[in-house]
């Protein structure tokens, strides 16, 4: 289980800090909703390690995540777009995501099948739609192989049917693989469709419910 336990964050000059608290279970997709600029980018960027927290611990399986550099957190990031490299290859793209000089042909090529993409491994980037993009970023999310899933606003900018398909997979995938996937989402259709557990960011703290 992932825990953030009394995470406190402030930006420089911020009088009342973040403070948060949350729970995700492996497996399971973990919503996130609230305001624009109530903090939950923010909130990705601690769990990613890109921001340092004044003080708490984001516990995941009884280790601390907080001391270790963001390359070496067990963690992926995907956001609402820009995820691939438009001149590479959708196979180069995901094999990015694989560490050092692994054997990456057959890896590579079973996650793409995974997320619906078999044998569009040589598609350039830039020639794919934004929902097979999705697909090929969450591809190279499979073969990192980190079991903490972050999401950011990452259906946005696909159409209504591409959207719904796609929450599906990122539902099926987390089931499959035991990841802990949080979800930043504005829509409350995403977050309905697929979210086991859902918290609002308000005021600096989150609210389950
Ligand atoms: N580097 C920074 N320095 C100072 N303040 C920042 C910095 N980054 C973000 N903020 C402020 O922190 C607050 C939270 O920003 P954040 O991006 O986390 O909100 P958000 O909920 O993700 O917003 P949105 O839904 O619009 O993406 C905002 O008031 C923002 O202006």
């Amino acid at each position: 289980m992932l825990r953030v336990e009394d995470l406190a964050f402030a930006y420089p000059g911020q009088v009342t800090p973040y403070h948060f608290e949350m729970e995700a279970l492996p497996g399971e997709i973990t919503a996130i909703s609230g305001a624009s600029g109530s903090g939950k980018s923010t909130l990705l960027d601690l769990l990613a390690g890109f921001l340092a927290p004044l003080s708490g611990r984001i516990d995941l399986d009884g280790r601390d995540l907080v001391p270790l550099a963001p390359e070496s957190r067990p963690v992926s990031l995907l956001l609402q777009s820009d995820n691939l490299f438009d001149h590479l290859s959708a196979a180069r793209n995901v094999a990015l995501g694989l560490p050092g000089k692994a054997p990456a042909g057959q890896t590579v090529e079973t996650a793409l099948a995974e997320v619906g993409l078999a044998g569009m491994g040589q598609q350039t980037a830039a020639t794919l739609s934004g929902g097979q993009k999705q697909r090929v970023a969450l591809a190279r999310t499979l073969v990192r192989n980190r079991p903490v899933v972050l999401l950011d606003e990452p259906f946005s900018a696909l159409d209504d049917a591409t959207r719904a398909a796609t929450r599906e997979l990122v539902k099926t995938l987390t089931m499959a693989h035991g990841w802990h996937t949080i979800l930043v989402s504005h829509h409350m259709d995403d977050i309905e469709a697929i979210a086991s557990r859902r918290y609002l960011l308000d005021e600096g703290r989150l609210a389950e419910g």
